[in-house]
């Protein structure tokens, strides 16, 4: 494949966290508004500081104005030495004191202004990671988890940083601007315009720079997105690439991602370079302008040097903030896209949760129904998985699916904790329709080893007590003996403090599947579920877990799925699954006495392979 498709691949390999729509742009600045509102103390003490401190700014050209024109005068009247330097002692100390309590205000102005930020940026961050925990099944199926971590570190900080550089900026610039201009324009008309000349320009071209900047950093965000997937990727499945020696083509499909990332942060200089240098020489035009009319007025008696002063303090002082006009329209725009993009995944609707009349699951006998259901997944056109299951399983029976891989095996018990919700038909537990009860207590009431044995990076005790962190450790102990794990646990130097890799990667896995039946087994179901979860362990073992499944089975209703016939032929009932539909159903000794298709698969895993053979003869 070539590194182009391959970016394309992982470019439209997964659905994305949709911003709400544009129209919607004032309403998510709104929300975001109101959650700053939130934190009226921290907010009303900012914008109290931006005012005061922005006053007092636009005071120290004039202070510095009036310590020219004092030493003027004073010069001019002959006063020289120690009286010249009392004469300057006043200016100079109120422009210490001004300036230093401005600087003690711009500091209150951001500290209270970023606690705003962090605390919505901390509310948002929570209820997003709650609103994961709870999307349906199918929200994740469609969008890539490497999304959804972009989505909690560059979209949040775009809406952190939405008061500290959008809301209170807007007030500063405000008030610095206005004082600004009515100062100049209320001294002297003509000369106040041209030093306000360069404003508008420098404005124009910040804000265009900068909206500039937020379309391509909006395309960066998704190629860093991209490189994310990549990376994830490579290092979840580290293993695959070095057994295939796909270094090199991994190498060049991370290369091919960096290289748009670098592509498109050259467009930004080519963006940014050129105006800056344009917004610099219009400032300086603009000053050289006021030096020029100035000087002419001075010299004609029009203006004193202080004024002069004043007006070119005035202009140095506003540069800053003008230019800052783009950044702060950058922040408003960042704010309305990360915002769209957070409320939009804050919005998701939860389509698998409680009924409005949701009443708490009720187990008396434990027994389990499925009756005509049929399933499609969710956004994958109507291909019916599934197609009207029934079956019954009452307390202590144990029900086993077989079938071939991708039959629906899997799909079929994932409906019961309501991981989906069926399309046709009902599942019942003890009569109760499983849509018409709590999520929690249905999800209490099962248990599932699913068929990837997935653990957490923490100590094995910690993984076996995942489901009850409270539990004794008789009881941990007892779980993971029934697993067949006890002894090899108490052969490893730290015992049940030993830290399982990433994902469990130091474990082999037929330990993983083992440490995730310990776990199951910590728990108390009503019905628990073996997915394929033997398939890694040996048939001497797997003979020993089975006997401890059975005794944990004897008060629940136990369903097993299995490829390996001798792992379920002690059910009480099998289901042959074929393309979503039960074409087969009864015990071992029934279903071969049917020899149907049962008969055959068991026939098949008796006899031993042609290939096995022929690799025996070849051995020395
Ligand atoms: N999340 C999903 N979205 C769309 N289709 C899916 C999803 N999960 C599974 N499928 C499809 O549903 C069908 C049944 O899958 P399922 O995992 O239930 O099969 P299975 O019998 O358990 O297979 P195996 O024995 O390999 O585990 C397959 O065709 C599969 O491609």
């Amino acid at each position: 494949m070539s590194s182009d498709a391959v970016g394309a691949t992982s470019r439209n390999s997964s659905a994305h966290v949709e911003a709400a729509p544009l129209g919607r742009g004032l309403s998510t600045l709104l929300r975001i508004t109101r959650m700053n509102l939130r934190h009226p103390r921290q907010v009303a003490f900012a914008l109290g500081a931006t005012v005061v401190a922005a006053i007092l700014q636009s005071l120290i050209p004039q202070l510095l104005g009036q310590a020219v024109d004092q030493t003027q005068i004073a010069i001019a009247g002959g006063v020289t030495g120690t009286a010249a330097a009392q004469a300057l002692w006043t200016p100079a100390l109120l422009l210490l004191a001004v300036s230093a309590l401005r600087g003690l205000l711009t500091m209150a102005q951001n500290y209270f202004a970023e606690a705003v930020g962090h605390q919505v940026a901390y509310e948002l961050r929570l209820a997003c990671y709650d609103k994961i925990q709870r999307l349906s099944f199918s929200f994740h199926d469609r969008v890539h988890s490497g999304d959804l971590i972009t989505l909690g570190m560059l979209d949040l900080d775009g809406v952190r940083m939405y008061f500290s550089t959008a809301l209170v900026r807007v007030l500063q610039l405000t008030m610095l601007i206005g004082i600004g201009a009515y100062m100049m324009i209320s001294t002297d008309p003509v000369l106040g315009l041209v030093a306000l000349s360069f404003v508008p320009f420098v404005a124009w071209r910040s804000s265009v720079t900068q909206l500039k900047l937020r379309a391509t950093w909006l395309d960066l965000q998704e190629r860093l997105s991209v490189l994310g997937r990549v990376m994830e990727e490579n290092l979840a499945g580290v293993r695959v690439v070095r057994a295939f020696s796909a270094q090199d083509y991994e190498m060049a499909k991370f290369d091919r991602a960096s290289k748009n990332a670098l592509d498109l942060a050259h467009e930004q200089v080519d963006v940014y370079v050129p105006n800056t240098s344009a917004m610099t020489l219009s400032f300086f035009f603009a000053m050289g302008l006021v030096l020029w009319i100035g000087c002419a007025k001075l010299i004609a008696g029009q203006l004193s040097v202080g004024t002069l002063a004043t007006f070119l303090a005035f202009m140095t002082m506003l540069q800053m903030p003008v230019r800052q006009i783009g950044l702060m329209v950058n922040a408003f725009a960042r704010a309305y896209t990360c915002g769209s993009r957070l409320f939009g995944l804050l919005d998701q609707d939860v389509t698998i949760r409680d009924a409005p009349e949701a009443r708490p699951l009720e187990i008396t006998g434990g027994a389990l129904r499925f009756d005509n259901v049929s399933f499609a997944y969710p956004g994958a056109g109507n291909r019916a998985i599934l197609k009207n299951i029934s079956f019954e399983a009452r307390r202590g029976e144990t029900i086993a699916i077989v079938g071939a891989p991708g039959s629906g095996k899997s799909t079929m018990v994932h409906l019961i904790p309501r991981f989906y919700d069926v399309t046709g038909g009902t599942i019942t537990l003890d009569g109760q329709d499983i849509r018409g009860v709590t999520l929690a207590t249905l999800r209490k009431a099962i248990a599932i080893v699913q068929q990837d044995a997935f653990l957490f990076t923490t100590t094995i005790e910690n993984n076996i007590a995942y489901g009850d962190p409270w539990a004794k450790e008789q009881r941990i102990e007892r779980a993971s003996e029934s697993a067949q794990l006890h002894n090899y646990i108490l052969g490893l130097p730290a015992g049940y403090d030993t830290l399982v890799g990433e994902r469990g990667a130091s474990l082999s896995g037929g330990q993983r599947q083992r440490l995730t039946i310990a776990r199951t087994m910590m728990l108390r179901p009503s019905v628990v579920v073996f997915d394929d979860s033997t398939a890694a362990i040996d048939a001497a073992t797997e003979q020993r877990i089975r006997e401890a499944i059975r005794r944990f089975a004897k008060d629940r209703v136990t369903i097993i799925i299995a490829q390996r016939l001798s792992s379920l032929k002690h059910a009480d009932c099998i289901l042959f699954v074929e393309n979503g539909e039960i074409v087969e159903r009864g015990t071992h000794q029934e279903l071969l006495a049917k020899r149907g298709r049962y008969k055959a698969l068991n026939d098949l895993q008796l006899r031993p392979g042609d290939d096995i053979a022929i690799a025996c003869r070849g051995a020395p």
